[in-house]
């Protein structure tokens, strides 16, 4: 019998695949008399307002999956549960029409300032000059994330008449020309908007996209709405900008801290808020609660999921074998990611030994994962590598290989670009975890984890003594240390691990030591 827990509001409608499960046990969270046992639970159903952290992830012992009933997953610790083996699905489509249903519903409401006049009334006024509003009409509408809900939204924004121009970086030619709508860069959709809404997800790169220093680059007299996550427009800019009168107005669904603490932002006069509604209609809550319901039994059961954000889709049984491989193919791209400083061409992957008697096609979609996930601002996961690794002219293969050099099992991955060319090899070794044993032509033998600093340098006496020197004048603790070279007095590399982040000063002074070439911080 499996242990399904719901946290959060999810239509029961909706979860009628595990409902009618025989084999399935669902517990509601929010009734009193569902007694259970949380080391029992295998699936946990979310919405926005349970955070999956580690220790909630911790406390579930036995959890094999987290299921988010929408989009956003920025309330699931995705590491944390990829480290423990949980799989993270939602459910990317279900509420995309209903979402932007509502942003077009809050710019409207904006630009007529209907919330604010429906209080006039309902207060016994009858203020009608207070309340000029602006047309939609032949103005531009700026989208700043053009994914599900923003493509639905050019299209709604189209029937009103409206230009409409966008900024996503990984919008391609062909669906901007689909629907009709113009890519810009960044900063010509703030120059040229009129109202701009956001539909990113919450990262850390659209953490702040909008703040004090860039608002006042936008038109005067903009709208902003921000119906996706809160922070994208960072709240004190925003209400400092409603101050200074540069911005006109602003519809917000989500906030930093939900329910929203900022008060002199929620109750100023040119704010309209709801309480994140985005998804908040029975066919929206229908489809996300059917479509993870549907994945969640298929998983538990064996099957393989239609959307998982973390792992491919493929039988558990086959996963827990490959699991340690996988996470060292994530690991090999990313240390090729941050090592390459011009761009990449073609990834190579080969395997050796046991390994290549599973499908390391899934170990293959692994590397370009943790190769891209440095590179670009969005979620990457083995479903989206591939397209996204075309979309960036990025061609990938893999080979199998009899010679392993020894060792049971060998990844090696090549990275090669116009002017570089980057090696990898790793292996796995049961019960004592991963190494790399070779890099770009030195044989070498360390972790590959925490915060690492990859040196090439000339292999002559008092190098290593310059830097510890000046690791000592900054009080900084070299963990460990394994150097490689081909030859006495030629070539060689160092590889140390600290136990916190570099400074980059410290790394601006060691370029400086006559005999180190490069010194780059990879932080896995
Ligand atoms: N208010 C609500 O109730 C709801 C809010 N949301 C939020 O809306 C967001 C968008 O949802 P979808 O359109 O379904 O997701 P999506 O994944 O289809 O679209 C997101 C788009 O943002 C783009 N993007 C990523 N980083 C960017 C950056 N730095 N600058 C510009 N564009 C960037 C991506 O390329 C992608 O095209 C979700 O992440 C979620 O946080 C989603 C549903 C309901
Ligand atoms: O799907 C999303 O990303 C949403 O923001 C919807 O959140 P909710 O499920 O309504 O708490």
């Amino acid at each position: 019998m499996f242990h399904v827990l719901v946290a959060d509001s999810i239509s029961s409608e909706g979860l009628t695949p595990l409902l009618e499960a025989e084999n399935v046990k669902v517990y509601r969270k929010d009734r009193e008399e569902d007694n259970y046992n949380p080391e029992d639970i295998d699936a946990l159903l979310v919405r926005s307002a349970t955070q999956v952290d580690d220790a909630l992830l911790s406390s579930l012992s036995n959890l094999q999956v987290v299921a988010r009933a929408g989009v956003g997953v920025d309330n699931i610790d995705i590491t944390a549960a990829t480290k423990r083996g949980v799989v993270v699905i939602n459910a990317p489509d279900g509420n995309t029409i209903s979402t932007a249903e509502h942003t077009f519903a809050m710019i409207s409401s904006l630009v007529r300032h209907i919330p604010q006049a429906n209080m006039n009334v309902k207060g016994a006024q009858w203020s009608r000059k207070k309340f000029i509003g602006t047309e939609l009409f032949g103005k531009t509408l700026g989208i700043v994330g053009f994914g599900r809900i923003g493509g639905e939204i050019a299209k709604r924004a189209k029937a009103f008449q409206m230009k409409v121009v966008v900024y996503d970086p990984f919008l391609t030619d062909t669906r901007a020309e689909k629907l009709s709508v113009i890519s810009l860069p960044l900063d010509e959709v703030m120059k040229q908007a009129d109202i701009i809404t956001v539909h990113t997800p919450l990262t850390k790169e659209t953490k702040g996209l909008f703040n004090k220093e860039n608002i006042p680059q936008l038109k005067k007299g903009v709208y902003l709405v921000n119906c996706a996550r809160g922070g994208i427009i960072d709240e004190e800019a925003l209400l400092h900008h409603l101050n200074t009168g540069h911005v006109a107005g602003a519809a917000l669904d989500v906030f930093e801290v939900e329910p929203p603490t900022n008060h002199d932002l929620v109750q100023h006069e040119h704010v309209i808020v709801t309480p994140h509604l985005g998804a908040s209609t029975k066919e929206a809550q229908y489809n996300v609660a059917f479509q993870v319901s549907k994945d969640v039994l298929a998983y538990l059961n064996g099957q393989s999921v239609n959307t998982s954000i973390n792992l491919p889709t493929i039988p558990k049984e086959i996963y827990k074998k490959i699991q340690p491989f996988y996470q060292l193919g994530k690991t090999l791209g990313s240390i090729l990611s941050q090592s390459a400083k011009t761009p990449i061409e073609e990834i190579t992957a080969t395997y050796a030994g046991v390994i290549t008697e599973w499908e390391t096609s899934i170990l293959t979609k692994s590397i370009i994962a943790g190769f891209l996930r440095n590179r670009v601002d969005t979620t990457v996961n083995e479903v989206n590598a591939a397209t996204i690794a075309k979309e960036r002219g990025i061609s990938y293969g893999e080979k199998h290989q009899t010679d392993s050099y020894g060792y049971s099992n060998i990844i090696q991955v090549e990275a090669q670009g116009k002017d570089v060319n980057l090696v990898v090899r790793a292996t796995f070794i049961e019960g004592f975890g991963a190494r790399i044993v070779h890099m770009n032509g030195f044989d070498i033998d360390f972790a590959p984890s925490g915060h690492l600093l990859y040196v090439q340098h000339t292999d002559r006496p008092g190098v290593i003594g310059q830097l510890g020197l000046i690791f000592g004048k900054h009080e900084t603790n070299i963990a460990t240390m394994h150097v490689g070279r081909m030859l006495q007095g030629g070539k060689a590399i160092m590889m140390l691990s600290f136990d916190q982040p570099l400074e980059k000063v410290l790394i601006d002074e060691i370029l400086l030591i006559p005999d180190i070439s490069s010194a780059i911080i990879l932080e896995l």
